[in-house]
């Protein structure tokens, strides 16, 4: 039987019907499942395809234009923006396909950078060029205006500039607002193959809010680049550095602690870490009601000369701890504890310690028994030269009207560099100047160039430490004192035998060995631009740093030289050659050692080697009596408890009215924790406590008084601790190094410098000048400065309070004796150097 068509027709009909009837069914029954696997895909495959094209930015998405940037005409064309190539379209697409690229910042040891810049390293030799790149932000406009002029004029100075083979290039001004942070802040900017030895520089201009504005974001953006796992820590280590200066408002923001310049602090610490302490130059900053304009012009100009110096050197050179040196590893956060001039970190303090008291006890001790081996040994191998002076001589100081000695033995150096001396010297910080002198810059001088306050000379006599060169034109002297911080490393004898250096080439010496020093604190976080700009003009020589300066043949020449230059001198002498102190024309102010009260403490104390110290001693104490109308007349006294300090009090008075000085000094005894001192029975125990000078000087003012003299407390320099008696009211301060330092000072001056009631202890140092120029006889009434300031007076403190004082973070309140060593970390008792932990000088 065969169907008809229709019949067919229907049951294709039926069929379909009933096929379409079973997707829908199907569909109704897995619509959900459908749609929400259909939805998972699509984020799925949406979320890789972003996260690919963020990572392509890393290695290079275009760059948007800033309006800041278009001012320079250099950059219409689009450039890779790391390289600095210029990038065709085709590139340009390239560039986009490549894949995600992991971002490595290498730390640039010595060699390498070395290599690099004199292309030793494989890489093509040739010119290099400086590019400046100043990034700033702004808000209401005034940083921008800033940014654009400091640009020109640096432009300007760069060109004026000699930077050897190096070419600056045009600088670039960048908007923070319009720059893409990945193009500059994830890598250091590559060179552009067209000039392979481009040196990147980085300059910031920042105003500090209070309020949430860009800079926010690109501290965080800074932060964050640190801390990403895929991104070394220092991924900006190869550029050659960066330095920031900040605009604040002091009206609204007294003081950093309140917020003065804070943004700009934050950038700083950030570009530390991501440069690898790469802080080219100290941190700048300018009160914009104030003095912005002019903190600006010198920044810059500091900023000009260290790119001079780095085109003449090959690079930043050596700095300390966080200037510039990639190799130098400790926290940033000074807080944490960074030792600024030993270059020593938290946990290594009592290693490198350890390590230096080694060095020292391996260093010969050229002292008088020595001589005579050092004399058989090197005879004849090295003869002294002094051009422009009266030859080479053997000077024996330390006998009465002899003539020249009948034959003069060949002369050798006093400290040879290659002798162990030196080299313990040098890791103790001091430079040394041809053969016999040295200079050290001190903590105090460290301390204000920190803003963190000066030594006592300042509270007493108007001394601003960063101004201040301690140094000494002879290293060796003729005492071995118990607490001396030389760590008997330094020779000494009774005659000079030694080689003579010039005093020219002293004077330039120690000159550009304190420079030195001082252009190594740039990167140091916390040093004030505006200090360290002043710092390169030294107004103040202290003539005290370790041996006995009046022991140099030629020192009336060297004072001479720093009179000429008005650098005004303190200089201390031990009171063991007087013969050479009649002979010394006036300084600003002379001291004399009074290290005590009788014979017997005097030798115990400062075990001389003269047979007749103490004849020399009260000869000295004469001297200065008859020059006390013609100059300031100092006695410093140095208290070593269970040495010089019980009942002795009336056998100063009995020295004082002998020698009738200006002033007298009293601080306590510092305890350095070497061998020596050791050996001769010093201990902790005999540091005073602040409140034990404070009694002995008060029973000396009486003292002095019964006898009719007129003396008086004058001022005082208390970094104090106090006794565990009154441990409640102990406070402790942290002065520039890490560790927490008690020092002290108190000042008693004769009633000569009480004018209408006010002590007059400060200086006038031009008017010092100006009598010494004009050849006429003058008397230490004649220089008198202003009055002594309030803060300083006795009972006071004598902490400048336009100074900040660092209490250090999380500090023990146990107290600390003056200059006492502290326990750190695996236990070890630290001695402290009194250059580190005390007023500098020697006595
Ligand atoms: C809202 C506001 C907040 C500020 N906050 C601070 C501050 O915390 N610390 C500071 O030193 N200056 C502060 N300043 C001062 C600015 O940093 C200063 O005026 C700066 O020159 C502004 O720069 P600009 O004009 O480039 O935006 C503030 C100013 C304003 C208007
Ligand atoms: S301690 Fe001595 S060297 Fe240091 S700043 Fe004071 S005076 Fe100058």
């Amino acid at each position: 039987m065969s169907h008809s068509e229709p019949d067919m027709m229907n049951s294709l009909e039926e069929n379909l019907f009933r096929e379409i009837s079973e997707w829908l069914a199907l569909w109704h029954r897995f619509r959900v499942l459908t749609l929400i696997f259909t939805f998972s895909i699509l984020i799925v495959v949406r979320t890789v395809a972003r996260l690919r094209h963020n990572r392509q930015k890393l290695s290079g998405s275009p760059r948007p234009a800033s309006p800041a940037h278009s001012l320079s005409s250099a950059e219409e064309k689009w450039e890779n923006p790391v390289s600095g190539d210029p990038v065709s379209p085709n590139r340009k697409s390239a560039l986009k396909s490549l894949p995600p690229k992991r971002v490595i910042g290498t730390k640039q040891t010595r060699s390498a950078t070395a290599a690099r810049v004199n292309g030793t390293n494989g890489s093509p030799t040739g010119p290099s060029r400086i590019q400046v790149l100043v990034f700033f932000s702004s808000l209401t406009g005034n940083t921008e205006k800033s940014a654009t002029e400091f640009t020109r004029k640096l432009s300007a100075s760069l060109k004026a500039t000699a930077l050897g083979s190096w070419e600056p290039l045009e600088p670039q001004l960048h908007d923070l607002s319009y720059i893409d942070y990945d193009d500059y802040f994830i890598s250091s900017p590559a060179s552009p193959n067209s000039h392979p030895n481009t040196e990147y520089f980085y300059l910031f201009l920042l105003p500090t809010y209070n309020i949430d504005t860009v800079l926010n974001t690109f501290t965080a953006h800074l932060q964050e680049t640190h801390h990403d796992f895929r991104i070394d820590t220092a991924p900006l280590s190869s550029l050659l550095g960066y330095s920031v200066f900040g605009f604040g408002d002091r009206q609204g923001w007294p003081s950093e602690q309140e917020g003065f310049c804070s943004q700009a602090l934050e950038v700083d610490k950030w570009m530390a870490k991501l440069t690898g302490k790469k802080r080219a130059f100290p941190l700048g900053m300018g009160d914009v009601s104030l003095d912005a304009s002019e903190r600006l012009d010198e920044w810059r100009s500091g900023i000009v000369e260290m790119l001079r110096e780095a085109a003449t050197n090959g690079g930043l050179g050596e700095g300390v701890v966080g200037s510039g040196d990639a190799l130098e590893s400790d926290e940033e956060d000074i807080d944490s504890g960074e030792l600024v001039d030993g270059q020593t970190v938290p946990g290594d303090i009592g290693k490198s310690r350890t390590k230096r008291r080694r060095v020292v006890r391996e260093a010969a001790v050229d002292d008088v028994e020595d001589l005579g081996r050092l004399l058989q040994k090197g005879a004849g191998d090295i003869v002294g030269e002094l051009p422009n002076h009266a030859g080479p001589i053997a000077i024996d100081f330390t006998t009465y009207g002899k003539g020249p000695l009948s034959t003069t033995p060949p002369l050798k150096e006093m400290v040879p560099k290659s002798s162990p001396t030196y080299t313990a010297l040098t890791k103790q910080g001091y430079t040394i100047v041809g053969s016999h002198s040295g200079v050290k810059i001190c903590r105090w001088t460290k301390s204000a160039l920190r803003g963190r306050g000066s030594c006592y000379k300042f509270s007493f006599y108007g001394i601003k430490s960063h101004l201040c060169m301690e140094t000494t034109p002879s290293l060796s002297c003729s005492n071995k004192c118990v607490f001396c911080w030389r760590h008997g490393t330094n020779p000494v004898g009774t005659t000079w035998r030694w080689k003579v250096d010039p005093p020219e080439k002293i004077f330039e010496g120690v000159k550009d060995g304190h420079y030195r020093k001082i252009k190594m604190m740039r990167g140091v976080p916390g040093i004030r631009a505006d200090r360290f700009a002043e710092a390169f003009r030294i107004r103040h020589c202290a003539l005290s740093l370790v041996g006995e300066p009046i022991f140099y043949p030629y020192i009336n020449e060297f004072a001479a030289m720093l009179h000429k230059e008005h650098i005004s001198s303190f200089l201390v002498c031990n009171a063991q050659h007087p013969d050479q102190l009649a002979a010394l024309k006036p300084v600003t102010q002379l001291y004399v050692s009074i290290d005590a009260s009788n014979r017997e403490s005097l030798r115990r104390i400062d075990r001389p080697l003269h047979r007749d110290f103490w004849e020399r001693f009260q000869r000295c104490l004469d001297i200065l009596r008859e020059k006390r109308f013609r100059q300031r007349t100092v006695f410093r006294l140095t208290l070593v408890k269970g040495f010089n300090v019980e009942d002795e009090v009336q056998g100063y008075a009995d020295l004082v009215e002998k020698g009738l000085p200006c002033f007298v000094e009293v601080k306590g005894v510092t305890y350095c924790g070497t061998s020596s001192s050791a050996g001769a029975g010093l201990t902790m125990q005999n540091v005073p406590f602040y409140e034990e000078v404070s009694e002995f000087v008060v029973a000396l003012d009486r003292a002095l008084r019964k006898r009719g003299l007129s003396y008086g407390i004058a001022a005082e320099h208390a970094h104090r601790t106090l006794s565990p008696a009154k441990e409640q009211e102990t406070w402790q301060t942290r002065d520039g190094d890490n560790l927490t330092l008690a020092s002290c000072c108190i000042l008693l001056a004769s009633t000569r410098f009480l004018i209408n009631e006010r002590w007059h202890t400060v200086i006038d140092y031009s008017k010092f000048f100006e009598l010494l120029e004009s050849g006429k006889e003058f008397a230490p009434e004649d220089y008198i400065g202003p009055p002594t300031p309030e803060w300083a007076n006795w009972g006071n403190g004598g902490f400048d309070p336009a100074d900040t004082r660092v209490y250090r973070k999380g500090g023990s309140k146990g107290s600390l004796r003056i200059g006492e060593g502290v326990t750190i970390g695996s236990g070890v008792l630290i001695g402290l150097n009194e250059d580190e932990g005390q007023d500098g000088g020697c006595g």
